[in-house]
């Protein structure tokens, strides 16, 4: 299963086309429209999710709410679109009174894009790098989390730090084979303590009257996996490197650690590993789960576990130097209208990213054709682990 999307932040419409579903999936449009929703919200997003409402339409591979087992194309319409008609207009001349983007903000894409494409009008090249992209993302990515869904696999995300707040989780919880955190829709930041959650408002509260903005990290957590998914016999089967790539294409992602992460290189080894037993009722299990899910690229059967940097939001109402690109002056650079921080959208992103990685790895182990195969496959596997450690 993949995903190809295209779509300017303020041209008519993102798109999204995924290939490789399997036929006889049920597909909710509510469901890809709570996630949407879920990707807009979040405290310290900017003035721009005042005014999209983003819902998806479905266009082909779908008939009577159950995939056909053809390309899946998607729309999310953008309603600014319609105050950009004239400066992102297809054809025709551009407007006599347009304004150029000829100062590049440090940490955007916009000076290297120029660069490299041979413009000096910046907005031909954040029009795409904006992550108003992830939104053709998450909506593409709800076919894959229907996928899952069917086969008992759930993702979730929470936030562990904005700026200098975070939540301190309590390691038995990311040690257990059921692990879920509570209360994480309910939070503006998606943090499941409320303490945290008021602190790490107050830091975006800071940030915004200091015309600064910021980052944080972000957690992913999948259960209901069986182990094997994934392979160990080439660069390119394991899922470690296959969710790395994943999450490091979301835009301002910087870091990736899994399960304890860079701790672990500080612990000795009798510290990290998770001790193999027998449970009659499931197979073999873990007794701890340092490695977040993932042993020799593939998932252990414990919850999947991965964490993520993102670093703060390039533009600044209080900009940084910048060179004008016309001028070749040095300016400040361009205060776009822009979210302060979106580390909780960005988790949800990464649900997304995390959700299409494994099912297409779910899809190499148990056959492509349709659902009802799928299952059984499944269903037989887990048979097999069960005989395997009687
Ligand atoms: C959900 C989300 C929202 C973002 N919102 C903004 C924003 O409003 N303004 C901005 O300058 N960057 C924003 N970014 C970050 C930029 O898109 C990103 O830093 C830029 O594309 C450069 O890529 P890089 O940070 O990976 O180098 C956002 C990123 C994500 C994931
Ligand atoms: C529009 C979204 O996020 C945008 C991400 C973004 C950026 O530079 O990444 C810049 C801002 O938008 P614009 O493209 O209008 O400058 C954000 O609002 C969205 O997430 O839906």
């Amino acid at each position: 299963m993949r995903y190809l999307t295209a779509g300017e932040s303020h041209g008519p419409c993102l798109t999204a086309i995924v290939d490789g579903v399997p036929a006889g999936l049920k597909i909710s449009e509510s469901q890809i429209n709570t996630d949407l929703a879920r990707r807009q919200s979040g405290y310290g997003r900017g003035g721009r999710q005042r005014i999209e409402r983003d819902t998806v339409e479905v266009t082909s591979g779908v008939r009577f709410g159950r995939t056909l087992g053809t390309p899946i194309a998607l729309v999310v319409r953008n309603r600014d679109w319609e105050n950009w008609t004239d400066r992102m207009a297809a054809f025709g001349d551009a407007p006599s009174d347009l304004v150029r983007e000829v100062t590049p903000r440090p940490g955007h894409a916009d000076l290297v894009g120029a660069l490299k494409t041979d413009t000096s009008d910046c907005r031909n090249i954040l029009e795409r790098a904006s992550a108003r992209e992830t939104a053709a993302r998450v909506a593409a990515a709800g076919i894959a989390r229907e996928f899952l869904a069917d086969l008992g696999v759930e993702v979730f995300s929470y936030v562990t730090s904005i700026g200098g707040a975070s939540f301190d989780e309590d390691d038995a919880l990311m040690n257990a084979p059921d692990y879920k955190p509570l209360a994480i829709e309910t939070s503006e930041v998606r943090c499941p303590d409320e303490q945290a959650t008021e602190a790490m408002k107050a830091e975006i509260d800071r940030a915004k009257d200091a015309g600064e903005s910021l980052g944080g990290t972000f957690r992913v957590v999948v259960t209901g996996l069986v182990p094997g998914v994934g392979g160990y016999a080439s660069a390119g089967d394991r899922l470690t490197s296959r969710l790395g790539a994943a999450l490091f294409s979301i835009p301002a992602i910087k870091g990736v650690e899994f399960g304890m992460g860079f701790e672990a290189a500080r612990r000795s080894g009798s510290e990290v590993h998770d001790p193999i037993a027998l449970d009659k009722k499931v197979g073999f299990v873990r007794a701890s789960n340092n490695a977040g899910g993932l042993e020799g690229g593939m998932t252990t059967g414990m919850p999947l576990i991965v964490s993520a940097a993102m670093k703060p939001i390039p533009t600044l109402m209080t900009p940084l130097e910048t060179v004008n690109l016309d001028t070749l002056e040095v300016e400040e650079a361009s205060k776009e209208r822009s979210d302060t921080c979106a580390v909780p959208a960005c988790a949800v992103v990464a649900e997304s990213e995390v959700a299409f990685v494994l099912a297409e790895a779910y899809l190499e182990k148990f056959g492509r054709d349709n659902m009802a195969d799928i299952k059984a496959a499944v269903k037989a596997y887990r048979q097999r682990l069960r005989t395997m450690a009687r």
